[in-house]
């Protein structure tokens, strides 16, 4: 079993237990549920901007702990400041150490698109999203089949949202492309085995429709490769272990936006 196959097994459960917690019309009558969400597109597209998703991860699976002595609301605020697109918070908890609590924090700290990151295979888990104040929701096409990426990108339309689908290969990509998708992101970490490598993205971007953002996810630390995956034609970076590892994510932010003027 790999370690994503467990961690979809975990979200089972946890999607069960938080339906008989909460329900979907307490979901609707939250604070968040009726705020327009931010189009991910426009803030990608802001030339005031880095292009940077900058993540608030605290430990994964392939590192164990990144950083568990920073505050959400300190470093996203850091982050936005230093010129992120966007913020992306984990609220899984198992094996991340998220809480849907980080990204109702991040929320209220900023004004920028947040993504809830986490893995997301029911609809509950869409409608819990918008109820958080997240704008975007991420769907990994390694655990859902194309008639549940069709189903759950659907129903984050319908609610405003904005809709990352991630792939790790050109089959992934090919079997998974969907009308109600904004952003296709490749992610250079293989989730089955923890392998990264940047190739993965000069590899796909080519075979991605125009229609949609293009992102280049994982193991990026350098902003010469920022410049080469621009020039390969993508609009964003995901980046969270980079700033993570560090004791102030949002200054390593900063150091990394001021030398990208330069490059
Ligand atoms: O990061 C992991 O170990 C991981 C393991 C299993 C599933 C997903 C995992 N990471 C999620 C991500 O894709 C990254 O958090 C994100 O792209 C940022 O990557 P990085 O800049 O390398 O921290």
């Amino acid at each position: 079993m790999t370690i994503l196959d467990k961690i979809v097994l975990r979200k089972k459960e946890e999607v069960a237990l938080a339906k008989q917690a909460v329900s979907v019309q307490q979901l609707e009558a939250g604070l968040h549920f009726k705020r327009n969400p931010y189009i991910f597109k426009d803030f990608l597209l802001d030339e005031q901007r880095t292009g940077i998703i900058a993540e608030f991860k605290r430990r994964s699976p392939s590192k164990g702990i990144i950083n568990d002595q920073v505050k959400v609301a300190d470093v996203t605020q850091a982050y936005a400041a230093a010129g992120a697109s966007a913020l992306s918070v984990l609220t899984d908890i198992d094996f991340f150490g998220g809480h849907t609590n980080d990204l109702l924090e991040a929320r209220a700290a900023n004004e920028i698109p947040v993504l809830r990151k986490d893995f997301m295979i029911d609809e509950y888990q869409v409608i819990e999203a918008k109820a958080l104040g997240a704008d975007i929701i991420l769907l990994i096409a390694a655990i859902l089949t194309p008639a549940e990426i069709k189903n759950l990108s659907a129903v984050a339309k319908n609610l405003g949202l904005n809709v990352l689908l991630e792939v790790h290969n050109e089959q992934e990509l090919e079997r998974s492309i969907c009308k109600d998708l904004d952003a296709i992101g490749v992610n250079n970490r293989n989730l089955a085995d923890f392998t990264v490598n940047i190739q993965t993205s000069f590899d796909l971007v080519n075979q991605i429709p125009e229609d949609f953002m293009k992102i280049s996810e994982s193991a990026i630390s350098a902003v010469e490769t920022i410049k080469e995956l621009k020039t390969a034609g993508f609009n964003g970076f995901l980046i969270g272990e980079n700033f993570m590892k560090t004791a102030n994510p949002g200054q390593a932010m900063r150091d990394f936006a001021g030398q990208l003027i330069s490059v």
